[in-house]
């Protein structure tokens, strides 16, 4: 089944990092969008018939030779463009402009100052006045392509914002994508809406549809084993994909051995008890610590966890006669950070045991139905699907558990201890009424034995670590203030109650430079 065509936005990635925010924004200001890379725009140009083209940033630059180029029709469609830094400087490259290897590049805040009225920000900016934008680049426009005019300039870049306005073609050096653009939002809002004419009614219902024609022409008569773990993403994949193709699904709950204390027992139930979609639930706690045992390195825990998950999946598959496609809850946070997309320039920071975690050869194709999605996103999704508060509400857990959160060798005994403290912690949050106004909070068990003293005694015991933080999507953070009392509260508690603690710290990080995680 494919659905009626409907108004659009293409996006031409060139690999920038923040190519998916640019389709955020678009879907915020209520517009349809889809990224293609470069190399099968064309493809996705015949298909979508888009009522306007963004062409995104990237790491290259248009003075190298094979360095990607937009298909040069697009600029003959009669449609809206909107180039935006890389994107930019093809675009006047490709349209008989130049570009110059800057002397100095501008990276970070920069200020634009607005020459003249353009309909890219009709209604939002006026001549004279100056904004903050969001620069990273180092080569610049020199010459700009016949038809266009510098609406705005800034110190860095001469051509800050130039557009071509009988052609409805618009250019900008800055990021209007990121957050630290404050108006580019709006900015693109205003490309989508005000340019391009459409007229921003499409919903997450709407991607619902899109999505589920997709897994049903993808997935055909096929046999599905989706990872369930009890967190958001997976429990919206798990009913998504339902809905798609009903029982050719089959949930796995893997229980590792590295849940928080109770919580194996509560997913299976509270899942049971929601939905009629087939679960199998499997112990594999001995496998996962056995496996760990002498494992120290983040990335070899990671990868030895990625694997092994896989190897659960692939022997649950055989079980129920085969499976061709295994659907996870990946998001696009955990793709970004594990690889870089479309041959980007993005650096691994750590394996997400789903994406960089995963082993190279596998039997099965992957379904990811939320892969472009942030995580606010997936819970507006979420409710759109129905679920209830107690799925969609929950703080994220990452798949490797409490083995990321327990830095050096993991054991058992280690697990105990951390789920204890833990539950400690998250039972105080919940009491005070916090839960909901912090993003994530765990504690971390360290490699780390310090000298103190109860009842007179002297005790050697482990350092635990606490750790709340706030954010929107999980790609920066902040940590969450609590007042002092609260903090010795749950310290005294974890202290008394728990065995093999002596000493409670408060992680004080914000990501960047640290990730929320500890490993
Ligand atoms: N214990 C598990 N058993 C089965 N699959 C799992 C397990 N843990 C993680 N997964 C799979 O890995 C994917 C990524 O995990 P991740 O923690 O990012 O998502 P989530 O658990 O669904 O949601 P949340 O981020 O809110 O915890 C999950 O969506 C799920 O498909
Ligand atoms: O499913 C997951 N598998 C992983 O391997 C993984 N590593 C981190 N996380 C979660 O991702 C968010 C960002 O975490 P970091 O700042 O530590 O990268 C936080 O919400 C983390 O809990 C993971 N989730
Ligand atoms: N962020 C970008 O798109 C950078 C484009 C190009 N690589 C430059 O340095 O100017
Ligand atoms: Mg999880």
């Amino acid at each position: 089944m494919t659905l009626p065509l409907q108004d659009s936005i293409l996006i031409v990635d060139f690999g920038s990092q923040v190519t998916q925010l640019i389709a955020r924004r678009v879907r915020e200001a209520g517009v349809y969008s889809e990224i293609a890379p470069f190399n099968s725009a064309a493809e996705a140009f015949e298909r979508l018939k888009p009522k306007g083209i963004i062409l995104s940033g990237g790491p290259s630059s248009v003075m190298w030779e094979d360095s990607p180029r937009a298909p040069q029709h697009f600029f003959e469609a009669g449609i809206p463009i909107l180039g935006i830094c890389y994107g930019q400087q093809t675009m006047m490259q490709q349209l008989g402009g130049h570009v110059e290897g800057g002397e100095s590049g501008e990276f970070g805040r920069a200020f634009i100052e607005v020459k003249k009225g353009c309909a890219l920000f009709d209604g939002l900016w006026t001549e004279g006045e100056r904004h903050q934008v969001w620069m990273s680049h180092g080569d610049k426009v020199t010459r700009l392509a016949p038809g266009f005019e510098v609406v705005a300039v800034s110190e860095g870049a001469p051509y800050a914002i130039t557009a071509n306005e009988e052609k409805r073609f618009y250019a900008t050096q800055f990021h209007p994508e990121v957050v630290h653009t404050p108006d580019g939002a709006k900015l693109l809002a205003n490309f989508v809406r005000h340019v391009c004419g459409l007229k921003g009614d499409w919903t997450m219902a709407e991607f619902r549809a899109t999505k589920i024609a997709d897994i049903r022409a993808q997935v055909g008569e096929g046999r599905v084993i989706c990872g369930l773990s009890g967190g958001v993403d997976s429990a919206v994949a798990a009913v998504l994909i339902h809905e798609a193709i009903g029982d050719q699904l089959t949930c796995v709950f893997v229980d590792h051995g590295l849940m928080r204390l109770g919580e194996a027992e509560q997913v299976v139930s509270l899942f049971r008890e929601h939905y009629g979609i087939k679960l199998v639930h499997v112990n594999a706690e001995e496998r996962f610590l056995g496996g760990l045992a002498g494992l120290t390195d983040p990335e070899k825990k990671r990868k030895f966890i990625g694997g092994e998950f896989i190897a659960v999946f692939e022997e649950e598959a055989k079980k129920i006669g085969g499976a061709d496609f295994l659907a996870q809850g990946t998001l696009y946070p955990d793709v970004i950070e594990s690889v870089s997309f479309t041959g980007g320039p993005s650096v691994t920071i750590k394996s997400h045991h789903n994406v960089g975690g995963l082993p190279e050869r596998m039997n099965m194709k992957l379904v990811e139905p939320l892969r472009e999605l942030f995580k606010d996103e997936v819970r507006v999704l979420g409710r759109e699907l129905g679920l209830p508060e107690i799925f969609v509400g929950r703080h994220p857990f990452p798949g490797p558990g409490l083995a990321i959160r327990i830095p050096g060798e993991v054991s058992k005994e280690r697990c105990d201890i951390l789920r204890k403290a833990d539950a400690i912690y998250l039972e105080e949050i919940r009491s005070a009424g916090l839960y909901d106004a912090i993003w994530q909070a765990f504690a971390v068990l360290l490699p780390v034995r310090t000298v103190g003293v109860m009842g007179d005694h002297r005790t050697y015991d482990s350092v635990c670590a606490l750790r709340a933080v706030t954010s929107t999507d999980g790609m920066t953070a902040d940590i969450y203030p609590f007042d002092a009392a609260f903090l010795s509260r749950v310290a005294t508690r974890i202290i008394n109650e728990v065995k093999g603690i002596n000493r409670v710290v408060y992680d004080y990080t914000s990501k960047p430079p640290g990730t929320i995680e500890w490993e």
